[in-house]
């Protein structure tokens, strides 16, 4: 499967196109709709996430809430464009750049994005570097997720630390509700109310917090990704997707840093005979799911850090990239904090290298096809 995505940030709207989808895959606007509600949330949002309330128009490739084998294209409308129709104006005119952005902010595209591809009104490059772009990725995630679902798999994504304050990392798949009644997606109370006044100071000092969220997925089956060639090995296209979202600095896998301090004896999950006799379990997830760039059958643990935003309401120097004088960096509309968001973009793209890699190992042009071959494959796991 291959999605693109178009669109500014402040542009008419978001555009995706996704290709290889099976046919018969039930997919209504229901289905991706709150998972764009829950992106928008998380305390310490700035007002841009007032004025949008992003929903997904459903443009080609689905009747009657059944995909047809087509491209799917989907749109979001960006509601805030209507404040920016001259600014954004594809036609050519002054007013575009009267609002030229020329003092670069540290940490965002900005000074090398316009060296790159030679602009100086900054917007330029912000328009499209912008984490906006994150919502046109979660509705095809979401759309990934939902081909997951209808082959038993699952996924969440749960905050374990902003700006200095861990939350508990223990997770049990019964505790979900717990997870979405939180705006800060974390399940432990006292943690949440912390990381909460740690938003609301930086926000009074014109700060910025980052924090580190995590990603779990069940029900893969054995065997998705590939160890015979590196590009075909899930932890590295996982990472690539993790990776390739805004503002993410750090990727983990199971335990993958703690790795590095102990003995093999206590990193490795010894393997024993299933329930039954049938099969195989572990009682340890060290691994997070993914051996040799395969998913084992085990829960797949993802990790990853966000940076602080890089925009501050009290700016770090810069320079003025037209005056080319000493400057404070431009203080646009921000987020104090995105933690919460961000695990629900990561939970989106890690869901899509998933829905890409079970297509990938079973094809099928239909969905009635692609479950007739899972469902071999997961009996042959069983009695091998
Ligand atoms: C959900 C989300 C919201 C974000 N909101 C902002 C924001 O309001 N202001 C900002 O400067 N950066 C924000 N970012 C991060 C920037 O888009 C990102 O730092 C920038 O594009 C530079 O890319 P890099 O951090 O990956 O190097 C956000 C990122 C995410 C994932
Ligand atoms: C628009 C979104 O996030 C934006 C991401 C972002 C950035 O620089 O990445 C900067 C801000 O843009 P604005 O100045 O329009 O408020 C955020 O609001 C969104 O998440 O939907």
């Amino acid at each position: 499967m291959r999605f693109l995505t178009a669109g500014e940030s402040h542009g008419p709207q978001l555009t995706a196109i996704i290709e290889g989808l099976p046919s018969q895959l039930p997919l209504l606007k229901a289905d991706i709709d709150p998972m764009l509600r829950k992106r928008q949330g998380g305390y310490g949002r700035g007002r841009r996430m007032v004025i949008e309330t992003d929903e997904a128009q459903i443009m080609s490739g689905v009747r009657a809430g059944r995909t047809t084998g087509a491209p799917v294209t989907l749109v979001i409308e960006n509601k805030d464009h209507r404040n920016w129709t001259e600014i954004m104006s594809p036609e050519e005119g002054g007013e575009p750049r009267k609002k030229a952005l020329t003092e670069a902010r540290p940490g965002h595209a900005d000074l090398t994005g316009g060296i790159k591809y030679r602009h100086k009104d900054l917007r330029d490059v912000l328009e499209r570097a912008s984490a906006r772009e994150t919502t046109a990725r979660v509705a095809v995630g979401a759309v990934a997720l939902k081909l997951l679902s209808e082959l038993g798999i699952d996924g969440v994504s749960y905050v374990t630390h902003l700006g200095g304050v861990d939350a508990l990392g223990t997770f049990g798949w019964d505790r979900l509700d717990e997870i979405e009644a939180s705006d800060l997606r974390v399940l432990d109370k006292d943690a949440e109310q912390r990381m909460r006044d740690g938003i609301d100071q930086a926000k009074k000092d014109g700060d910025t917090l980052g924090g580190i969220v995590e990603i779990r997925f069940r029900g893969l089956p054995p065997g998705l990704g590939s160890y015979v060639h590196w590009d075909r090995k899930l932890d590295g296209r996982i990472a690539a997707a993790v990776m390739g979202t805004q503002a993410i600095k750090g990727v983990e896998i199971g335990t993958g840093f703690e790795n590095a301090r102990v003995p093999g004896s206590k990193v490795h999950d010894a393997v024993y005979v299933g329930e039954g006799g049938h099969g195989y379990r572990r009682e340890t997830n060290g691994a997070g799911g993914l051996e040799a760039g395969m998913t084992n059958g085990e829960d797949l643990i993802v990790r990853a850090a966000m940076k602080p935003i890089a925009t501050l309401m009290k700016s770090l120097p810069t320079v003025d990239v037209v005056s080319h004088q000493p400057a404070d960096a431009a203080k646009e509309r921000s987020d104090t904090s995105a933690v919460p968001a961000a695990g629900i973009v990561l939970h989106a793209v890690i869901g899509w290298v998933l829905a890409d890699a079970v297509m990938e190992r079973f094809g099928g042009d239909s969905l009635p096809e692609l479950l007739e071959r899972v469902q071999a494959a997961r009996s042959y796991a069983q009695h091998y």
